[in-house]
């Protein structure tokens, strides 16, 4: 991760909680680095609203962390040990809410970079909703079926004791899909002895999960993406799409790139990248990805379509949607795309923009939507989700669909309207993000008394 800027913050209170945050863990460099962006955007929201200023130390301290072990056997009789990670954030607006990532790359940097995120992202939706977020340090792609569930039971185990559905309620992020927080679920129901489905969201539909869920977070992103475009005067038909990923979020925008008349020229997997100028096919790369492929398997199968090492953000095209992981982008990337003409960059993904690559994108008046805005169309589902099982009702695709897109509408239109307000530019998006985000929840905070 590249470090965090380090000047200081002008504002005396912020500069403080600056220090506090550097001292306390000194080696959290993707935490470090949100932080950063969030002080710096908010200094002009403190000068409108100083009641808020002693509410930002308390918020950059997790309400709670906790760390666990999870035991499990694997195939071959050999008992092994992982690490378990929940830290809840911040529940001034409603329960923790937030995914549980599986992946090698799990650390207490990179969760609490996430919870933060999570918590302000969560705001920007309008639900009642707090942040958290968890994981494991696992890689599922190693794991055979037999294993991953052991694994996923033992996790729950613990987990059991820290949620709920008016707790915290998790859901899947990277490595983790509805058949996990099934599994997941189905171990917490065996240890609470009762059906509590709003404990945890993604599930999959026979057990309460909603409908449109697994889309959410692709489909939200674009239509995040077409109304920054339509600021802009342009709109995805015809536009050239590079999206980074071939995983739940990416798929999803895909497929809604097509449906809006755009075409997917680039995408990409752990592995390497694919350029294809006449169109990605989405099915074609679900089928392969579904079977345990690499995108360069499935390039294999295109007569138009070249695998390569690189990234997919050097490709020429009009939008970048990057939706695979943090730090995919960066000045070699930016750079290539301001060159190459580009219009638009939204984060479908958590971080995967440097810093350093959005001052690029920046100075090039390069359209950039944060992911606590443009992602946050699954968490907003999700809310929905904890809805419908509180109501013990089940909505239609077709009426969530309705309900994420108002919710992304009306969550551009707060990020655009704090851009202008306290940055004096309607298309930073970046700091509208963090000034709006942080309103609602210092609100929230300050109205409960010191929490
Ligand atoms: N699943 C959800 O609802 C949400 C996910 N997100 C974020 O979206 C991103 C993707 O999440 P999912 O699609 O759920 O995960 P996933 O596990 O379904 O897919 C991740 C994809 O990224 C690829 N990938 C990993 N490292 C890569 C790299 N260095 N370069 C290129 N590709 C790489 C993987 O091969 C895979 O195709 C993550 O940052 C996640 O935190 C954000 C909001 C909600
Ligand atoms: O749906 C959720 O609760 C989690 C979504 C998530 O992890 C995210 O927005 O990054």
């Amino acid at each position: 991760m590249t470090r965090a800027d380090t000047h200081e913050p002008e504002n005396a209170v912020l500069r403080e909680v600056w220090r506090d945050v550097l001292r306390r863990d000194p080696h959290q460099d993707f935490f470090h680095a949100d932080v950063r962006g969030m002080l710096r955007s908010i200094g002009p929201v403190l000068v409108e609203h100083p009641e808020y200023a002693d509410v930002v130390g308390r918020l950059c301290e997790p309400e709670r962390v906790i760390v666990f072990r999870v035991p499990w056997t694997d195939d071959a009789g050999t008992v092994r040990v992982n690490r378990g990670i929940r830290v809840q954030f911040n529940s001034a607006l409603g329960p923790y809410k937030g995914g549980l990532r599986f992946a090698p790359s799990v650390d207490l940097d990179v969760i609490k970079f996430l919870g933060f995120e999570q918590v302000f992202k969560n705001a920007l939706t309008g639900q009642d909703i707090g942040g958290g977020k968890g994981g494991a340090d696992v890689d599922p792609k190693t794991l055979s079926t037999g294993e991953l569930m052991r694994f996923c039971q033992s996790f729950a185990t613990e987990l059991a004791r820290h949620v709920g559905a008016a707790v915290d309620v998790p859901a899947g992020d990277m490595g983790v899909g509805s058949r996990e927080i099934g599994w997941i679920y189905g171990q917490y129901q065996r240890l609470i002895g009762y059906h509590e489905p709003g404990a945890f969201t993604g599930k999959p539909a026979v057990l309460g999960g909603s409908a449109l869920r697994p889309e959410a977070t692709g489909f939200g992103a674009v239509y995040f993406t077409r109304r920054m475009l339509a600021e802009q005067g342009r709109d995805l038909d015809g536009a050239r799409v590079v999206v980074s990923g071939s995983g739940n979020v990416a798929l999803f925008a895909m497929e809604k790139v097509i449906a809006s008349g755009g075409t997917v020229v680039g995408c990409s997997d752990s592995r390497g990248s694919v350029a294809e100028p006449d169109g990605v096919d989405v099915d074609a790369l679900r089928e392969v990805k579904g079977q345990g492929g690499s995108v360069a398997d499935y390039a294999e199968k295109r007569s138009n379509a070249t695998a390569s090492d690189g990234s997919a953000f050097t490709l020429d095209c009009d939008v970048a949607l990057p939706c695979a992981t943090q730090n995919e982008i960066g000045p070699e990337e930016a750079r290539a795309l301001v060159d190459h003409g580009c219009w638009v960059v939204a984060e479908g993904a958590n971080g995967p923009v440097t810093p350093e690559a959005r001052e690029i994108l920046r100075e090039a008046g390069v359209g950039f939507g944060p992911g606590k805005a443009a992602n946050s169309g699954g968490v907003a589902v999700s809310a929905l989700e904890m809805q419908q099982n509180a109501g013990r009702e089940r909505w239609s695709g077709e009426d969530v669909d309705e309900r994420l897109q108002t919710i992304m509408g009306e969550a551009f239109d707060r990020v655009r309207d704090a851009a202008e307000r306290y940055h004096g530019d309607p298309t930073d998006l970046e700091n509208g993000a963090n000034a709006a985000g942080f309103l609602r929840v210092a609100e929230a905070m300050t109205s409960l008394g010191v929490v």
